[in-house]
């Protein structure tokens, strides 16, 4: 397991306090043939950096995880990725010089996207996925010390990523990049609808395995 880039240390923190509305069940918990979607998440970023840690709203249902996976709760639950990453920066912060900052519904995330976007950090100090102007706040690597910027934006209000990478020396891992290793950026896509999920537990074959806890 690697979980250095130029000899840094890099956790790993995975945002799953959303609401879920979209899914109206919490996606934390949508089955993936043997496993739940956080489960498969966990275990697919803790291939490549470590500690990882969950940032979770406190009335949220989980799912069993490891006993080394730290969760740590929401201040403001849905106040959104940026608390939520700053909470995530803190706890890490005294082991880590940078964390691999993943959303819990990419379920088809990768090993391979995972390390192009941590060697796209060199010098930077945050490195994120950009896709023509759309930009994947959650599909990216931020240094712990933009700790104290990102607690600055939030006290006078300022929430989205976009505005952090804006401010700081960023580097971005265009998605025609990421193609060259995943050709349909399967390791983006995110899944928010039943709909989704069908379609994901089709194509992905794990339909066959799978225990949907809902009606089709
Ligand atoms: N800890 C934490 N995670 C969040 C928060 N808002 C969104 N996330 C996570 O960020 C990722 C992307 O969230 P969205 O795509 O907006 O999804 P969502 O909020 O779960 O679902 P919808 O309610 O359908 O929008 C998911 O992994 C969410 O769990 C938050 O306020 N706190």
């Amino acid at each position: 397991m690697s979980n250095t880039n130029n000899q840094i240390q890099v956790g790993g923190i995975i945002l799953c306090g959303g609401e879920s509305l979209r899914m109206n069940y919490p996606k934390v918990l949508l089955p993936l043939g043997q496993e739940l979607m956080l489960q498969r998440v966990i275990r697919i970023v803790s291939e490549v950096v470590s500690p990882v840690i969950i940032v979770a709203s406190r009335d949220q249902e989980l799912p069993e995880i490891p006993d080394s996976i730290r969760v740590v709760y929401d201040v403001n639950p849905g106040a959104g990725p940026l608390p939520a990453i700053a909470l995530g920066l803190r706890e890490l912060e005294r082991d880590c010089q940078a964390a691999f900052v993943s959303a819990c519904d990419t379920p088809l995330i990768h090993k391979d996207m995972i390390q192009a976007i941590l060697s796209k950090l060199a010098e930077h100090d945050l490195a994120m996925v950009r896709e023509g102007q759309w930009y994947h706040p959650l599909a990216a690597v931020y240094r712990t010390s933009l700790v104290e910027t990102i607690e600055e934006m939030l006290a006078a209000r300022i929430q989205r990523p976009i505005d952090l990478a804006e401010r700081v020396n960023s580097a971005f891992l265009d998605v025609e990049e990421l193609r060259s290793i995943d050709p349909q950026l399967h390791g983006l896509r995110n899944i928010n609808t039943r709909e989704q999920y069908f379609e994901l537990l089709r194509e992905t074959g794990l339909e066959a395995t799978t225990r949907v806890p809902f009606d089709r």
